[in-house]
């Protein structure tokens, strides 16, 4: 199981379907998945509302905000669990790795945090939720995220941009603890992966798989 990380921008939804297509090729089962799942679980619905600041201060709340996305993933639990049983790889486009980052970002911590061990202790801990063996983190200048979120609204009618996309200092800060998770291998091992250029897939999935 591959958790796929990185900033609003970074690329993971491309690198995602590239990756599949690679894996698929060389003749592997994939199966994917994208945390939040809009549209299929209560909670990740409340996390759009609040992200587009239409529930009330819960979108002020690091912990509020934390514990949405983490019931999100618990009610996805035994879901992952059979796709484990079933796949050869499943891929992930964020995981917990998201909820670790972008809140300890939003709360100014490091990932040596307190709001690290919270999402720790609240997902893997109590909520027993698999553990992935590998992270790709795509690595890419906040600048060059933002760029790419205004690429993509130039696209994609009726999208509007949520309260996360559009502060540049949280992503700017959620970089960094990006970079900081993955030198500490929190959780699983991470490959950091240049996501400035075209990244190529084959040679990842070389370094990955062998
Ligand atoms: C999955 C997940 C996403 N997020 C954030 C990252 C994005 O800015 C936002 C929505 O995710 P998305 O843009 O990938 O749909 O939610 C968390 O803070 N914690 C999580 O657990």
């Amino acid at each position: 199981m591959i958790g796929i990380e990185g900033i609003d921008g970074a690329g993971k939804r491309t690198l995602f379907g590239k990756l599949s297509t690679a894996l698929t090729e060389r003749g592997l089962s994939v199966r994917g998945r994208a945390f939040p799942r809009y549209g299929v679980d209560v909670h990740a619905d409340l996390v759009r509302d609040a992200l587009h600041g239409d529930l009330g201060p819960v979108s002020d709340s690091p912990h509020a905000m934390g514990l949405l996305y983490a019931l999100d993933r618990r009610d996805a639990a035994e879901g992952l669990r059979a796709d484990l049983e079933r796949y050869d790889v499943v891929l992930l486009d964020r995981y917990v790795a998201s909820n670790a980052a972008y809140g300890a970002a939003r709360l100014r911590q490091d990932a040596d945090g307190d709001f690290v061990r919270w999402v720790h202790d609240l997902e893997i801990s109590r909520f027993r939720l698999p553990v992935p063996d590998a992270h790709l983190l795509l690595s890419v200048t906040p600048t060059v995220a933002a760029s790419r979120v205004t690429r993509r609204e130039a696209t994609e009618v009726g999208r509007e941009r949520d309260i996360y996309e559009s502060d540049a200092d949280l992503q700017a800060r959620c970089a960094a603890l990006y970079e900081q998770l993955a030198r500490r291998g929190w959780l699983a091992p991470w490959t950091v992966v240049d996501a400035v250029s075209t990244v190529d897939t084959n040679r990842l999935v070389d370094e990955l798989f062998g």
